[in-house]
């Protein structure tokens, strides 16, 4: 059989349509990435094309390297031809013709720690207020200016001049000349130079637009302005350009990608020829069915319906859970029951909205012995900010742990450097004593940089305090304090990029941790706790291996599949998200999500909802999603009986916080602040001698007498506390309406 008999009548036109403008324009799952690789094929062995004149390009490492698999399958390995990201094709070309430019061709391509390290040069030379004005930001705002192609210059225009954008303005133009200095391009530079290479320099133009006979390029949906314009660029002399894509599938809006540039691709290049797609060969027709029912409620889409020769296959099994653990226990057993012989481990997929959800799949798995493998991310336990702000609660219990306090000495950022830790460590060796020990003594510290000097005072005081009082205080008090104590929050706020909002709800997902122990023991000391975090983090069946469950998140799942696939937490709010609310059109991408989400299952599907769910700290009893109720109800199994209101039962939650509003982990930043600043502004002398008083470890008690800063409290349990104010969990006793 020839390999393409495998593809229908509508493929096997797009893979035989070789001159001119292509645009395969279809759903999920309808074989576009295969028809792409088939096209090659028949290129090169059909048309005698060589491979050196093909240029095939798209947006991950993982996604090239599945299309060259694909390929090599249908005409044998070792074929020399280029099939890769774009950032790749870019810098091949420009390790050509940098020159032009004024690079030396051996440029060092810089990653995000090298573009760091560089901006915090400039901001510090720029007597910039580095709290203010943080190096992420500016790396932000400059990586939006390059992919629309904006210098330095075209931003202030752009965006008018004031104050701050004469900053930004500024800072851009050092960066510029920095890298240039150092003869370094970062990754957004990778295509803004090569489209300047392109306006240049004809000759170099055409060199690669004679080269490259035949372009193609996989999830078109997804392209920014600038690599819009590189393709356009190449193709313009000759034509043949095929891109394929969905309209539907468009979930990079927030990134810049333009979903224009598919929906206007008949008027880039004339004479385009379209080809639409209509068979699905991923998933059963029940999975088809009840995504085309949620993305029918898109306005303003092209209407495209798929069809599919598979059974209807089992019904969308929908579990309705009593909180997140119910739904992460449910999502195991499952796996567990249908992990027969003949499937593997790599057959099922948990792919979530927000990284923080991983947490709760993590340990349900592993408490199942269930091995998996977190794609495109880190475990939550070992990601950055988790293990900082776990160090500093290893210093409260353990002040001499110098691991722990070697990983936070200048985190957030502190002016303690290398050299000065080194200097310190050697002191405290010398001394036979710890280094918490050692920064204790202000000669010591008072002989470093007064920035230093100042930092580590703060961080040092704050940890005693903590130290010390930690019997008298919850876990989540501690926690809640050394967020905000050692301007570690504050640090991230700052940053006002997306990653530090990534680590921001990591951060505050940590108190729903925090909170699941405190529910079920009042008592529970920082000690217990810091125990099951440590088995937690370590016992756990995190493995590498290919054959282990595949968790992550439904952006990077784009183009991929699986027989088994799990959606959780299909809750307003959640999914679609807060932040769907915020955005124009916000709405209307997380829907298409919700697609690409559902299209990755083959045989079946699962979407889950916690009623009550317990999110960065917060419980609160959740609404079915929209999407959810969206759906076909026909097309559903299980709890599928959507509740009409929100449930108005009063939300407990952590704290006595009562926001009805869905978990948003910058509302909960915004408490967590309010509650240790007023605890701060309360001294001692706010309670009077006799008054009764709520502790919520101890219950409640009378103030005996108050000094300075220390209240004396006696507990109904017999029991004589002193309490330090400014970090007392404590409040006057109000009496509930029908109790005594
Ligand atoms: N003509 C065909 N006959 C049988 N199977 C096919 C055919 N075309 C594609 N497939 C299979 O259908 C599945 C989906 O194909 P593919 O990944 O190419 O779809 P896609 O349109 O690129 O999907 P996505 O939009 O998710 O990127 C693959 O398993 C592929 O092998
Ligand atoms: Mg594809």
């Amino acid at each position: 059989m020839n390999y393409l008999d495998h593809l229908n009548p509508q493929q096997r036109e797009a893979a035989l349509h070789t001159e001119g403008p292509l645009l395969i324009l279809a759903g999920a799952g309808s074989g576009k990435t295969s028809t792409m690789t088939h096209r090659i094929a028949y290129l090169i062995k059909e048309k005698g094309v060589s491979p050196y004149r093909i240029l095939a390009v798209t947006f991950t490492n993982k996604a090239a390297g599945e299309m060259r698999e694909r390929v090599e399958a249908l005409i044998g390995s070792g074929i020399n031809m280029w099939i890769l990201t774009f950032h790749s094709a870019c810098l091949r070309i420009l390790r050509k013709h940098a020159g032009l430019l004024g690079y030396d061709t051996d440029f060092a391509v810089y990653d995000p720690a090298d573009q760091k390290a560089a901006m915090k040069s400039i901001v510090k030379e720029l007597n910039l207020d580095d709290k203010r004005y943080t190096p992420a930001y500016f790396l932000s705002v400059i990586s939006d200016c390059k992919e629309k192609a904006l210098g330095p210059d075209d931003y202030l225009r752009a965006y008018g001049e004031d104050p701050k954008t004469k900053i930004v303005h500024q800072v851009y133009r050092d960066y510029e000349k920095l890298l240039k200095k150092n003869n370094a391009m970062d990754f957004d530079d990778l295509l803004l130079n090569t489209v300047r290479v392109f306006q240049k320099d004809e000759a170099a133009l055409l060199e690669y637009q004679q080269r490259f006979e035949y372009i193609m390029v996989d999830e078109y949906q997804d392209t920014n302005f600038i690599q819009y314009t590189f393709v356009k660029m190449l193709a313009e002399k000759n034509g043949n350009i095929c891109v394929v894509g969905d309209d539907d599938q468009c979930i990079y809006q927030w990134r810049g990608a333009d979903i224009r540039n598919i929906l206007e691709f008949e008027k880039d290049f004339k004479d385009a020829k379209i080809i639409k797609l209509e068979q699905n060969y991923r998933s059963t027709g029940n999975i088809l069915a009840a995504a085309h029912s949620v993305i029918e409620k898109n306005y303003g889409r092209k209407d495209k319906k798929l069809w599919t020769e598979k059974e209807p296959g089992s019904k969308i099994t929908y579990y309705r859970a009593d909180d997140e653990r119910d739904e992460a226990r449910y999502v195991a057993q499952e796996i567990d029951r249908l992990k027969t012989k003949d499937r593997r481990y790599s057959d099922f997929a948990i792919l979530y909205r927000t990284n923080a959800q991983s947490r709760t799949f993590e340990e349900a798995l592993s408490r199942r012995d269930i091995p998996y493998r977190v794609l495109g991310g880190l475990r939550y336990y070992d990601r950055k900010e988790v293990k900082d702000i776990v160090s500093y609660m290893r210093l409260v219990q353990n002040p001499s742990d110098d691991l722990a306090l070697l990983r936070i000495i200048n985190e957030p950022k502190r002016g303690v450097g290398a050299k000065t830790v080194d200097k310190l460590q050697a002191l405290a060796g010398v001394r036979g004593e710890s280094l918490f020990q050692t920064l204790t003594d202000e000669e010591v510290v008072g002989s470093l940089s007064a920035k230093a000097a100042a930092g580590l005072r703060q961080m040092v005081e704050t940890i005693q305090e903590y130290s010390r009082e930690q019997e008298n205080l919850r876990v989540s008090d501690i926690y809640d304090g050394l967020l905000v104590q050692t301007g570690y929050l504050k640090a991230l706020e700052d940053q006002n990029t997306l990653e530090a909002e990534g680590r921001i709800e990591n951060l505050m997902e940590f108190k729903s941790v925090i909170y699941n122990y405190e529910k079920d023991d009042g008592q529970l000391s920082l000690s217990d706790f810091m125990e099951r975090i440590a088995l937690l983090s370590e016992v756990d069946n995190h493995d590498e291996n290919e054959n282990a469950v595949v968790l992550m998140t439904m952006h990077s799942a784009k183009g991929l599949e699986f027989p088994f696939v799990f959606l959780p937490g299909m809750e307003d709010g959640l999914f679609p998200g807060w932040r769907a609310f915020d955005r124009e059109d916000g709405l209307e991408e997380e829907r298409r999500l919700c697609y690409v989400g559902m299209t990755r299952a083959k045989e079946r599907l699962w979407l889950t909802s916690a009623s009550m769910r317990t999110l960065y700290g917060k419980t609160d009893f959740t609404r079915e999603s929209q999407f959810l109720r969206e759906m076909d109800k026909k097309l559903l199994d299980g709890d599928a009986v959507f509740e009409k209101k929100k449930d108005s039962r009063t939300p407990i939650s952590l704290d006595g916080y009562r926001g009805a509003k869905p978990a948003n982990p910058f509302e909960q930043l915004k408490y967590v602040k309010r509650q240790v600043k007023e605890r701060r502004e309360t001294g001692a002398e706010a309670f009077q001698p006799g008054e009764e008083v709520v502790h919520p470890k101890f219950g409640r008690g009378v103030v005996e007498k108050t000094d300075g800063k220390i209240i004396q409290v006696s507990f109904r349990d017999g029991s004589l506390k002193k309490l330090a104010a400014g970090i007392a969990p404590l409040s006057r006793y109000i009496p509930e309406e029908g109790k005594e």
